[in-house]
C-alpha cells in the first residue's frame, strides 16, 4: 500500500530529535532495541536520553534518526521568512503592487511576469487567507495523488516504474523552478513561490514510492518508520508552512514540525493497520516483520487472515503505537495558525476513530475493514472545534 494523502480541506505538521542507542534492552524476556530521544537540547552539546520505555507498550516508539534524514535543514530552511532558495523564480525585487486574481491563470504569464507577481504577493502578504491556504494545500494534495498513483493506480502496472519516477523527479524539479508541465503543475509552481516551501519532502516521498515498488515487506520498525516518513511524514512537512504557526505560540518550529511529521506517521500506521487483509491480497505485509516474530506470527498467518489472541495481542500494540504519535502530533496542533487547526484536529480526530473501529471489530483488520460512520464524523466535528479554539500554550521546547 502506498500512501496516499487524504487532506480534509486544509491541512498541515514535525518533535524532539532521536537516535539509536547501540545498546539493546535486557530487562525484558523479549529481545527489543532501545530507542533513546535526543533532546533538542542537544545542539548545545547537553543529550538528554529518555528511556523509550517510559512509554507503555511492549514494542518499540521511535523509528528512524530524524537526524539521517536531515529533517532539521528542512525546518531551517522553510522557516525563513521568504520561499527558500530553491524556488529559483522568487526574486525579491520585483514589481511590489501587482494584484493577484486566479492563482491558475498564472500560467498564462511569462515567467518573468509570474516572478514579479509571485513575488510581490508573497513580500506583501503577511498572512495568507483562509482561501489561499486551501488552494496550497490543494496543490499539494493534489501532487502527492498524483505521485500516489503513479505506483498504486490503475496504470502503475503498464509503466515502468523506476523511469517514470525518476521523470515525476524531473518534473518536480521543473515546478520548482517554474516551468511546470500541466495545469495541475502550476498550481504547485505557484503554491512553492507563495509559501517557503522546500522541494527535499517531495523528493523524498517519491524516495518512498521507489521504496515501495522494490520491498514488499518490513524487517523491523525502524524500516517501517522510514517508509512512512517518506509517503506521510512528508506531507506534514510541505503543509505546516502553508498552515502557519500561531503568532502567539511559544513552542519551537521544530517541536511544531516533529508534531506534524508525527501527524503523518500516526496516519500512515493507522492505514496500515486498517488496510492490512487488503495489502495482504496484493502480497504486501506492511508490518514489521520481528514484531510479528515476537507474537508468533508469520506472514503466512496474514495471508491466511488468521485472527487469534496472538493476532489480538500484536495488534493492540500496534495500535498503542499508533495513537503513540497522534499523541505527540496533538501537542503541536494547539500551535498552528488558528485559520487551519479545526481541520487538522477533524483529521487527526477522524482518524484515531479509525484504531476505535478496530478495536471494536475485535481486532479482525484481516477480514473486516474497520470503518467510522457518518453520524460518528459529524459528531467529533464540534470537539474537533472545541480543540481548535483553546489558545495555544506550552510545551515551550
Ligand atoms: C499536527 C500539526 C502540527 C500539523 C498538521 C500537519 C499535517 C496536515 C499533516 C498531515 C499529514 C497527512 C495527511 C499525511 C497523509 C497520510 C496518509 C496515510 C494519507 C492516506 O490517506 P487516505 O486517503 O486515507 O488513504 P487511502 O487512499 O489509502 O484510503
Amino acid at each position: 500500500m502506498c500512501s496516499s494523502v487524504s487532506i480534509s480541506s486544509t491541512c498541515l505538521v514535525w518533535g524532539p530529535q532521536f537516535r539509536r542507542s547501540a545498546s539493546s534492552s535486557s530487562s525484558s524476556s523479549s529481545s527489543r532495541t532501545q530507542w533513546h530521544i535526543l533532546s533538542p537540547s542537544s545542539s548545545t552539546g547537553s543529550v538528554k536520553f529518555i528511556n523509550n520505555e517510559v512509554s507503555s507498550g511492549l514494542l518499540s516508539k521511535w523509528g528512524f534518526s530524524h537526524e539521517d534524514l536531515h529533517l532539521r535543514d528542512i525546518v531551517d530552511r522553510q522557516s525563513s521568512s521568504e520561499p527558500s532558495s530553491n524556488n529559483s523564480l522568487f526574486t525579491k525585487d520585483d514589481d511590489e503592487n501587482v494584484a493577484r486574481e486566479g492563482d491558475l491563470s498564472l500560467i498564462l504569464l511569462s515567467s518573468t511576469k509570474l516572478t514579479s507577481v509571485v513575488a510581490a504577493f508573497a513580500l506583501n502578504t503577511p498572512r495568507p487567507s483562509t482561501l489561499e491556504r486551501q488552494r496550497a494545500i490543494w496543490a499539494i494534495y493534489v501532487w502527492c495523488r498524483r505521485t500516489d498513483e503513479l505506483v498504486d493506480g490503475p496504470n502503475a502496472d503498464c509503466l515502468s516504474s523506476v523511469g517514470v519516477l525518476d521523470r515525476w523527479e524531473e518534473r518536480l524539479e521543473d515546478i520548482f523552478n517554474g516551468r511546470p508541465y500541466d495545469v495541475l503543475d502550476a498550481a504547485l509552481t505557484d503554491t512553492v513561490h507563495e509559501f517557503p516551501i522546500d522541494i527535499k519532502p517531495f523528493k523524498d516521498m517519491i524516495e518512498g514510492m521507489r521504496l515501495d515498488t522494490r520491498k514488499s515487506q518490513y524487517e523491523n520498525f525502524q524500516e517501517l518508520y522510514l517508509y512512512c516518513y517518506y509517503v506521510a511524514g512528508t506531507v506534514g512537512l510541505m503543509s505546516v508552512p502553508v498552515m502557519g504557526i500561531a503568532p502567539e505560540s511559544p513552542a519551537s518550529v521544530h517541536h511544531i514540525y516533529d508534531a506534524a511529521l508525527y501527524l503523518g506517521i500516526g496516519n500512515q500506521l493507522t492505514n496500515i493497520l486498517r488496510d492490512v487483509g487488503e495489502d495482504a491480497s496484493r502480497g504486501r505485509v506492511y508490518l514489521p516483520q520481528d514484531e510479528l516474530a515476537q507474537f508468533g506470527l508469520c506472514n503466512e498467518d496474514v495471508y491466511l487472515r488468521k485472527v487469534n489472541d496472538g493476532w489480538r495481542e500484536f495488534m493492540k500494540e500496534q495500535i498503542t503505537r499508533a495513537r503513540f504519535y497522534f499523541n505527540l502530533a496533538e501537542e503541536g496542533a494547539y500551535h498552528l495558525d488558528k485559520a487551519s487547526r479545526w481541520p487538522v484536529w477533524s483529521a487527526l480526530m477522524l482518524y484515531k476513530k479509525i484504531l476505535d473501529a478496530i478495536e471494536e471489530n475485535d481486532y479482525d483488520n484481516l477480514t473486516r475493514r474497520a470503518y467510522v460512520g457518518r453520524t460518528k464524523k459529524l459528531l467529533m466535528l464540534p470537539l474537533a472545534y472545541s480543540r481548535s479554539i483553546a489558545v495555544p500554550a506550552g510545551p515551550a521546547v
